[in-house]
């Protein structure tokens, strides 16, 4: 849906997994085989969407942080976020947070740049030291993990524009921005954002949260009215769902390939579909991601 919408890259948000896949709070639940099973399946829905999948703190040491990276590789993301909280982490907008000390997660992040090499992934080291020892020590940070060979830098959960715009004076590499409906900072347009200073703005849970609003309010009505007869402008038609799941080129295999017709006809050379370089250094220099989540409010699209 992100992609149809005109997304060219998304956010496979671990607070979204957490609660579509599982069923449960963000609050270390979720291990990182299950996020690259779920990042798998959403590369291969959306081929031509970059998609950057949150490893949380990467499972554990150096050792955990390679085996999660090439597991992310290998699932055809484009990128991953990798934090500095302790196990087990929480949402950076939740109390009760613990970091751990930064030279240990610098070292991490050495080693997530070790293991994609010359490849094209792009790293975002995330600090949630804001809460936890103040915003200068979640600067310093930043500043380190970016030296440690991380692209981007992620202050989490700044609580206000003149934080925002002290990030966007005193941190190197590209930075991130994250709009989190009902979190800790404020909520800015992508223009805004820019203009202070980030190059990738991501609204992680704004798929799962309109997604959750929807169900709750549509099994209500049917729960109330006991049919959904006066309920169906809240869901898309029949013919609008099978398209979104790309029904037509479904049934078009099927109509080629199947016993009763001729001998199948291979359809012509399909044009180049992978991501090209272009596209991915866009995505690099100035994306807005937004929550995207499918069907399960697992994911995010980017502008
Ligand atoms: C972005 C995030 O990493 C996510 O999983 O969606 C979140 C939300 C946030 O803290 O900004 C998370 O881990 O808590
Ligand atoms: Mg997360």
């Amino acid at each position: 849906m992100a992609e149809k919408t005109g997304f060219y890259a998304g956010f496979i948000s671990g607070y979204a997994v957490s609660g579509s896949f599982l069923g449960t709070p963000d609050v270390g639940l979720l291990t990182p085989p299950e996020m690259a099973e779920v990042a798998r399946r959403i590369c291969a829905s959306a081929p031509n969407t970059l998609f950057i999948a949150d490893a949380d703190t990467g499972g554990g040491n150096a050792l955990n942080v390679k085996r999660t990276v090439q597991d992310l590789m290998a699932a055809g993301a484009a990128g991953c976020f990798l934090e500095d909280q302790a196990w087990p982490k929480k949402c950076g907008h939740m109390h009760g947070k613990q970091v751990i000390p930064a030279e240990e997660h610098a070292v991490k992040i050495a080693a997530a740049r070790e293991v994609v090499g010359d490849r094209d992934f792009f790293i975002v080291a995330r600090t949630d030291a804001r809460s936890v020892t103040g915003l200068d020590d979640a600067i310093r940070r930043a500043n380190l993990y970016i030296d440690a060979g991380a692209d981007a830098c992620f202050v989490e959960a700044p609580r206000s524009d003149e934080e925002l715009m002290e990030i966007c004076r005193r941190t190197k590499g590209y930075r991130v921005c994250n709009m989190l409906e009902g979190g800790k900072t404020p909520l800015h347009t992508r223009q805004e954002l820019m203009e202070m200073g980030f190059h990738l703005i991501k609204s992680p849970l704004t798929t799962v949260y309109a997604a959750a609003r929807a169900l709750v309010d549509v099994l209500a009505a049917l729960k109330r009215a006991e049919t959904t007869r006066d309920e169906l402008h809240r869901l898309t038609t029949f013919a609008e769902f099978n398209n979104l799941v790309g029904l037509d080129s479904w049934l078009d295999i099927e109509a080629r390939f199947s016993v009763n017709s001729s001998v199948p006809k291979p359809l012509p050379a399909p044009e180049t579909t992978t991501t090209t370089e272009m596209e991915k250094a866009k995505a690099k220099a100035a994306a807005v991601v937004a929550g995207n989540g499918a069907t399960n409010g697992a994911t995010n699209g980017v502008h």
